[in-house]
């Protein structure tokens, strides 16, 4: 097996309970499968891994294990907190040349105070962690890192523990078969509150009128059974060899894996710079280059979509003013084609302000108005009232970040949680004054289709 040994680094670090030594050792290794790494984690890390994989497919991320994990409750204070306890872990970490940095990945759910049972009981607000071993590749290389937090002095041996178990991970990785992974076989598919949901499009259209608010997202769930219980890399593989052209991602937390395909970037900071995207207004695909492209030219002239799209160019841009030096901010929007459906969308980039950080931006951005609404709060208060289920981590952010404060946050739609033989999807859309409950129906349909297909599920129009 090739492998280079990078550098072992252990420092003194100061959580907020404690101090503990944060111990990292860095090896290059041959590229791998990223998913062949997460699989290899079935037995030990069922239930504590993630995956994530940005759009350009320049930057793979899986972690296996937790070697430090940060969940709140915090409500509103809970992105500072997690801020708060990333620097401290690792204000002494300095970064050397060519070693990879520990990463922290995680999100927080859509509405802490949504309190509606369901699937998500007992997930907390904010959940993250540095994995014990994380697979980082970028610009085609591969690095593998093991993690150990721990108040042990002598913790010599199991750090030896940890190589051993690291080098089994990487060899079940790299001679792993390709495995093509069975589809899921559905046996049951539901759609859970229909009614009341295209019930709630037509209460929430008139509240518009009303003027209680201006846009408001409205989002529902499909429920699919399955005969077996089906593994978390069976339907990543899925998803990944599906929807090439958006964000991948999965994240376990006991036994449920939240998992998606997004097309919409939050916040992504790189070296000072922000990026975010303003995504909302939708059209299907074409079957035909031409009815393709007549679907997108009257997308880009719908007065009732570039209305939702344009609550969420103002509210990002009121951000970027208020966070950066500069911004640009391209005066119309374009078409972003994914697989099944086409979106308004208009990027934003510019210089942050020195004491502006990615948290701090995803604090403020979330939830922007392609899945929230505007004003916020009224919108908020609407969904709680109005939307039959817990969002969870649906539409919410969920991302990376390093200890140099660079990283990158989606959020987190066309999405589904995963537990053990049942499968919820979810997918809304933006509500306005001239929104129809039977077109915004068809909307989420159209939102649903990849990861129904995915998942084996038929398209039930
Ligand atoms: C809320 C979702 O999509 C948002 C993102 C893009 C377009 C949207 C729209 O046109 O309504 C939504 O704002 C979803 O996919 O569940
Ligand atoms: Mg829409």
């Amino acid at each position: 097996m090739h492998q280079k040994w990078l550098q072992t680094t252990g420092v003194e670090v100061e959580t907020v309970n404690s101090t503990l030594t944060f111990y990292i050792e860095t090896i290059e290794v041959n590229r791998l499968s990223a998913l062949a790494f997460f699989a290899a984690g079935e037995k030990q890390y069922k239930g504590q891994r993630f995956f994530w994989q940005n759009r350009e497919k320049t930057f793979t991320l899986v972690g296996l294990g937790h070697a430090y994990k940060l969940e709140n409750n915090a409500n509103d204070e809970r992105f500072d907190f997690i801020e708060k306890e990333w620097k401290a872990l690792t204000k002494n970490i300095v970064k050397e040349e060519s070693e990879q940095q520990p990463i922290l990945f995680g999100g927080f759910t859509f509405d802490p105070n949504n309190m509606k049972e369901g699937e998500w009981n007992g997930f907390p607000q904010s959940y993250f962690s540095v994995a014990t071993y994380q697979l980082v590749i970028r610009d085609d290389k591969a690095y593998v890192n093991i993690h150990l937090v721990t108040d042990n002095d002598n913790c010599l041996e199991e750090f030896d523990l940890l190589r051993k178990e690291r080098d089994q991970l990487i060899h079940a990785a790299q001679v792993r078969e390709l495995k093509m992974y069975d589809k899921p076989v559905m046996t049951n598919y539901r759609e859970v509150y229909k009614e009341e949901y295209l019930k709630t499009i037509a209460t929430v259209t008139n509240l518009i009128k009303n003027k209680e608010a201006e846009k408001v997202v409205i989002a529902r769930a499909l429920e699919m059974q399955f005969d077996d219980t089906l593994t978390a890399p069976q339907v990543l593989s899925h998803v990944i060899s599906e929807q090439p052209e958006s964000y991948l991602f999965g994240l376990e937390r006991d036994n449920l894996l939240f998992f998606g395909a997004s097309p919409e970037r939050l916040v992504k900071v790189k070296d000072g710079h922000a990026f975010s995207s303003c995504v909302a207004g939708s059209i299907k695909r074409g079957k035909t280059v031409e009815e393709d492209q007549a679907l997108g030219d009257s997308l880009l002239a719908d007065s009732k979509n570039l209305g939702e799209h344009q609550y969420v160019v103002e509210m990002i841009a009121q951000t970027f003013q208020q966070n950066c030096t500069q911004y640009r901010l391209p005066k119309q929007p374009k078409l972003l084609k994914i697989r099944d459906i086409q979106h308004l969308y208009t990027p934003v980039e510019g210089l942050l302000k020195q004491d502006a950080t990615i948290l701090q931006l995803v604090k403020h951005l979330h939830p922007t108005p392609a899945l929230g609404g505007v004003p916020r709060q009224e919108a908020l208060s609407i969904i709680r009232q109005y939307e039959s289920m817990n969002r969870g981590l649906y539409a919410a952010p969920l991302g990376w970040m390093d200890a140099e404060g660079n990283g990158e946050f989606i959020v987190a739609i066309r999405s589904a949680a995963l537990k053990e033989n049942t499968a919820f999807l979810y997918a809304g859309g933006g509500i306005v004054a001239d929104s129809e409950p039977i077109s915004e129906y068809e909307e989420t349909l159209v939102k649903f289709r990849p990861m129904l297909r995915a998942l084996g599920g038929q398209l039930h129009e």
